[in-house]
């Protein structure tokens, strides 16, 4: 009877204590929550609005924290009745479309002495940057990104690709762009969309006198780039990764993994679908080579290009030793930034008979693509 009865208090005790807990927790969640929501209010509008503001700003600006993305422009659509600046955000996560949370901004339009002029808004982009994958799409929005003309997207979007065009619609997509004033350019990259020739068509669809930009590179350079991807993935999950050799050639057979290696590496075949939706003078064609040894001589391409001054410039970038590429060097800030570890990774050495068999492999291909594109790079050494 006794024991019965201790038992009894025993339980009533530990539902007592967890469920203490339980309403702690609940109400620490939702403290913080609520903190986050009202005190961090306001981020840095955009390049332009904080250089023309200087410290004055700076010091307005409370920092979002970093676990946020900045959603929407500050447009004129986001300025409420107060003339309030209005930011729209989501938590950063893998959920690609998550609620996004509404935030009135502490300052006015008219606070910042911006009454009546204009604000960044997001746009549809004037140029977009196809692919191909691992031929220095980063590298190349990145120093673009220097020019105070331009604008861009820092992550892939995807939008005109299968995975995600039916699913969302235009409104989606331009509410995506970072903002930028009516007279800046905004370019946005995705490699999915050389590969995927219905991209070409929809994004026709949506502007018939849309830049297109496609960066290529040597092709053994690009697979080689693409198996350091391939084994920096399978190593980090723990898996045992293949050879390059290996991955790329059957022993057996003595053929090369075609379906593999040319997926991608063979560039005729998109250019071919491009060309029958896009006019070759709206195609710029990038050589990430180049763009590796003198970043600058492409981007003076692009700005060709685009009908853009000659911006950006020796100032603005320099060779870093410990990264082995070119770095840039912010105007504004004075600060240096490299790419992430996953872009400039070292390639294997691959045996000079393999190499060799690479090459009269490639050289064909290349040859169709020369011919194809009136243009001749210098590849295959
Ligand atoms: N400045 C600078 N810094 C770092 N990396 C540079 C730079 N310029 C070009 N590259 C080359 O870009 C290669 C990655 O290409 P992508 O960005 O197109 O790759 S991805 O498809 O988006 O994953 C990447 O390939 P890996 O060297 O294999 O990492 C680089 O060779």
């Amino acid at each position: 009877m006794v024991t019965v009865r201790t038992f009894n208090i025993r339980w009533v005790k530990l539902l007592v204590s967890a469920s203490a807990c339980f309403t702690l927790t609940v109400l620490c969640t939702g403290y913080v929550l609520s903190k986050l929501m009202s005190t961090n209010l306001v981020h840095v509008l955009d390049r332009r609005v904080d250089r023309s503001l200087g410290d004055q700003f700076s010091e307005e600006v409370q920092r979002f924290p970093d676990t946020f993305w900045h959603e929407f422009a500050p447009s004129r659509q986001s300025t409420n009745e107060h003339n309030q600046i209005i930011l729209i955000r989501r938590p950063k996560g893998i959920d690609l479309d998550p609620k996004p949370v509404t935030l009135v901004a502490n300052i006015s339009l008219a606070g910042l002495g911006l009454a009546g002029s204009e604000l960044p808004a997001s746009r549809p982009p004037q140029c977009v940057l196809l692919g191909f994958g691992k031929c220095g799409t980063s590298a190349l929005l990145e120093f673009l990104d220097l020019h105070p003309q331009i604008v861009t997207l820092d992550w892939e979007i995807d939008y005109f690709c299968e995975r995600m065009y039916p699913k969302y619609d235009l409104q989606w997509y331009v509410q995506r762009m970072p903002p930028s004033y009516s007279d800046q350019i905004t370019i946005e990259k995705s490699p999915c969309y050389i590969v995927e020739h219905d991209s070409h068509i929809r994004m026709h669809a949506m502007n018939s006198s849309l830049k297109i930009m496609v960066i290529i590179r040597d092709p053994i350079t690009r697979l080689l780039s693409e198996y350091g991807h391939y084994y920096a993935t399978e190593t980090y999950w723990g898996r045992p990764a293949v050879s390059f050799e290996e991955r790329v050639y059957n022993h057996k057979t003595k053929e090369f993994r075609t379906a593999q290696i040319l997926k991608v590496g063979d560039y005729s075949p998109h250019f071919e679908h491009l060309l029958k939706v896009f006019p070759r003078n709206q195609i710029l064609i990038i050589d990430g080579d180049k763009l590796v040894t003198d970043p600058l001589s492409q981007v003076r391409l692009v700005e060709e290009f685009l009908g853009l001054q000659h911006e950006v410039s020796k100032q603005d970038i320099y060779f870093d030793n410990a990264k082995g590429f070119f770095c840039m060097k912010l105007r504004n800030s004075g600060e240096t930034k490299c790419l992430g570890k996953s872009k400039g990774r070292q390639h294997v050495q691959i045996d000079a008979n393999f190499k060799k068999k690479l090459i009269e492999f490639f050289a064909p291909y290349n040859e169709q693509f020369f011919k194809l594109v009136g243009q001749k790079f210098d590849w295959l050494k």
